[in-house]
């Protein structure tokens, strides 16, 4: 009989084949996962680095959205010169803030970039004081003219940090890098009838940001002196006239106004525990070259220019809306009165060591006008009759009348106003021709000359 075929070793190859193919195939399959995984991990990376990039989302361009949650990495990003903390963005820092006058200030201007702001680091500058900005640079209003107003610092070698003030690593490595003697602290969000779109904003700037700022000036050795912005509008719906310091101010008629009556208490409250010398500002509608597009007299003059109708409010009982409108040459005056007879903090290591300065004072022009003033004041420099529409004041925080008592002030800093509305509209009118470009008849009417718009026309 024929043996049946040997297939043992036929078997065995057989088991031996599938055995490889079994290991190939799982080999395959860990090579293949192993790739998926690389691949998965790649494109992650590669998402997280277009996110960061685009941090703050692009998508925030409307017009109202402001940044309050600048983080560290942010900030990081937004340092020019250099990353923050970096040996050149330390090197421009310091050098910045270094005086070139005897027992000149080493001063922090907070809202470098915005209006009063830019105006009052140009005269520090001037007259030898070191000075470094910080500005979020957010959309409130346009950000190009803040881009603007920051190149015209570049120019003085003001250099200004890009950050917000609630990002408190941030803050602390400023003080870390400078022993700053004063703070001028003019970043807000400003606007009284905004603050009924964009409520948060004001409690993120005026409060927040406020408290963060002073706790890092309690923390400092030494303790900075800080000069800061309040405003008018803590008079809210005060019948008393003129407005002075010892007025009551607990009607706010805005949250914007709420929020700055809490930082004067605020400041009390930091000067009572820390020491820290705080002085208060109230700010009476200022006005003036390279102003705030928000503000009447800006978007008034822009209107007209266009042909379009303005709004011209009056009170419930149909009289006239009025203003003690002051000029930016007046403010940026008693700001640095301010600074200058403000006394030391007495604090140290975040702990007060005796009382210190506390104080408010009224900056304003003495003389209210009527919006419909301002209005005719500004058809005149334009040499254009403006579509008034003359309508009921909305409910929106507005106040009907403001007229400062400047006595505090005079007596403690000679702050003296000089300007007129009509002297300082025409000198608004007149950069602003030119930083716009426009080519009218309003320029030849007037005279007004197009030379490069320095900062006070
Ligand atoms: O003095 C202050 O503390 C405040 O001054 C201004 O607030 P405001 O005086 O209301 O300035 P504008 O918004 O420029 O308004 C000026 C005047 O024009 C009036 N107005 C405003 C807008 C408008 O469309 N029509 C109009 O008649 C207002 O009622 C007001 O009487 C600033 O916007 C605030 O940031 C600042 O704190």
């Amino acid at each position: 009989m024929a043996s049946p075929p040997d297939t043992s070793k036929t078997i065995k190859l057989e088991r031996y084949n599938s055995y490889i193919r079994r290991v190939n195939s799982t080999k395959l399959l860990n090579a293949s996962s192993k790739l998926l995984f690389r691949a998965t991990l790649l494109v992650a990376l590669v998402l997280v680095f277009f996110f960061t990039l685009n941090y703050p989302p692009l998508s925030e361009s409307n017009s109202h959205h402001i940044h309050t949650h600048h983080n560290f990495l942010s900030s990081a990003f937004y340092g020019a010169g250099g990353a923050v903390g970096g040996p050149a963005w330390e090197k421009q820092v310091r050098h910045s803030s270094t005086p070139r006058r005897p027992n000149g200030m080493s001063i922090l201007v907070t809202g470098a970039a915005g209006f009063v702001g830019s105006h009052c680091s140009l005269a520090l500058k001037k007259r030898g004081d070191g000075v470094l900005g910080l500005d979020n640079f957010n959309n409130y209003y346009d950000p190009s003219l803040k881009r603007a107003r920051q190149s015209l610092l570049l120019k003085h070698e003001i250099f200004i940090v890009e950050g917000d003030l609630n990002d408190t690593p941030l803050l602390s490595k400023l003080f870390d890098v400078v022993p700053f003697t004063h703070i001028l602290h003019l970043a807000a969000q400003a606007g009284v009838r905004y603050a009924m779109q964009n409520p948060q904003s004001y409690i993120a700037s005026n409060i927040a940001g406020f408290v963060n700022l002073l706790e890092i000036a309690k923390a400092a050795n030494p303790q900075p002196s800080i000069v800061w912005a309040s405003s008018s509008s803590v008079y809210g719906l005060n019948t008393e006239n003129p407005f002075s310091e010892s007025h009551r101010t607990d009607k706010p008629a805005s949250l914007y106004a709420a929020t700055k009556k809490a930082g004067e208490e605020i400041a009390h409250t930091y000067n009572h525990i820390y020491g820290l010398s705080l002085t208060g500002l109230r700010f009476f509608t200022v006005y003036g070259p390279w102003g705030r597009p928000d503000m009447a007299y800006f978007f008034f003059t822009k209107d007209i220019l266009q042909g379009k109708t303005i709004d011209i409010y009056q009170t419930q009982d149909e009289k006239e809306v009025a203003r003690d409108f002051t000029y930016i040459d007046d403010i940026v005056k008693g700001c640095l009165g301010a600074l200058d007879t403000a006394e030391k903090s007495t604090g140290s290591g975040g702990k007060k060591r005796g009382p210190a300065q506390l104080r408010v004072y009224n900056l304003g022009n003495t003389s209210p006008l009527p919006v419909r003033n301002l209005v005719s004041i500004l058809e005149g420099l334009l040499n254009t009759k403006a579509k008034k529409h003359v309508i009921k004041m909305p409910r929106n925080g507005d106040v009907p009348y403001t007229h400062a008592n400047v006595s505090l002030a005079y007596k403690d800093f000679r702050y003296k106003p000089t300007t007129d509305l009509s002297t300082g509209l025409r000198k608004f009118v007149k950069w602003y021709v030119s930083y716009y470009g426009i080519q009218s008849r309003v320029k030849k009417e007037n005279h007004i000359n197009n030379e490069h718009p320095e900062i006070s026309a």
